[in-house]
């Protein structure tokens, strides 16, 4: 048997770091999962057992922590990018790095309608991510979230679609529109206000799905990828996964009652799922910043 090691990355997967600012009364909260991958030539170690050019994985836990005291999170996306260029450029076998960040969210809690200065609660199960990717050809910065889940009771409809022997559903122009938003875009520069502009897109999205008249998930998704494109010029290009959650009208006819959409059951499998990347004409190439494991094909 001959068999060759076609790729291989490694590093420590969701290190859990929370960083407190605490300079003033008025305390600041970060509340990351940082997961870091390293490439280069690491075949040694697992073709011979050989760990002389391995960074232990124990080790990018511990600089993850480090980084977090030393230079703080100014946004995931920075973080992730410092630790990135730390391990391209200062640790000599690795050539390529990305990292993982995903921030859960924290909102002061209110006290006599006053946010308070050092308790927080955890806002809802939406989670913001961040993923870089350095190496010898630059660095790429993409950006998002997942779980952003969004129900709108009308302005959607689903009609007009191809029919064959095993269609059963019926054609609808009122029905409630429901998904758990997963969303990434590309960012072309590496040195931006990245919170600014998370909450830009996110707002985005957000008003596009309430405001935009829904023929389907399918172009609610290309609306809501226009509308970031067209609201900021730094995003050039985003990807979407959304899970279409059904809600069906309760039959309630054996009761005697009529069912205008207001009962419904919410479904959770199965799920039709949309996805789609839209990307602004003239973007730059985008390297390897979807490339989420070397081994991809
Ligand atoms: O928005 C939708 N897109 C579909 O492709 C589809 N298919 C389906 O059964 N319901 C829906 N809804």
């Amino acid at each position: 048997m001959t068999a060759r090691l076609r790729a291989h990355q490694y590093g420590k997967a969701e290190t859990r770091v929370v960083r407190i600012v605490r300079d003033t009364p008025r305390h600041e909260i970060r509340d990351l999962n940082v997961s870091t991958a390293l490439r280069g030539d690491f075949a040694a170690a697992y073709l011979d057992g050989d760990q002389s050019a391995v960074l232990p994985t124990d080790t990018q836990k511990n600089t993850a922590f480090a980084y977090a005291k030393e230079h703080g999170v100014a946004s995931p996306e920075r973080f992730a990018t410092l630790l990135a260029r730390h391990f391209v450029d200062d640790v000599a076998p690795v050539s390529g790095a990305r990292v993982d960040v995903d921030e859960h969210a924290w909102v002061r809690v209110l006290v006599d309608r006053a946010e308070h200065d050092h308790t927080w609660v955890r806002s809802g199960q939406e989670v913001r991510t961040a993923s870089v990717t350095v190496d010898a050809d630059g660095t790429w910065v993409v950006a998002g979230l997942r779980d952003l889940t969004v129900l709108k009771s009308t302005g959607s409809e689903f009609r007009g679609f191809l029919q064959d022997a095993y269609t059963t559903l019926p054609e609808t122009t009122d029905r409630v529109l429901a998904t758990s938003l997963l969303a990434q875009w590309r960012y072309a520069g590496t040195e931006l206000d990245f919170d600014a502009t998370y909450a830009t897109v996110r707002s985005t999205l957000l008003s596009t799905f309430a405001t935009q008249h829904s023929l389907a998930l399918q172009q609610t998704l290309w609306e809501m990828g226009r509308a970031v494109l067209d609201a900021v010029p730094e995003v050039v290009e985003i990807r979407f996964a959304a899970p279409n959650k059904h809600h069906l009208l309760a039959d309630l006819s054996p009761f005697g009652l009529d069912n205008p959409g207001e009962v419904f059951f919410a479904a959770d499998r199965p799920y039709g799922l949309i996805e789609a990347v839209v990307v602004r004409d003239g973007a730059p190439d985008a390297g390897s910043a979807w490339t989420r494991s070397v081994g991809a094909p």
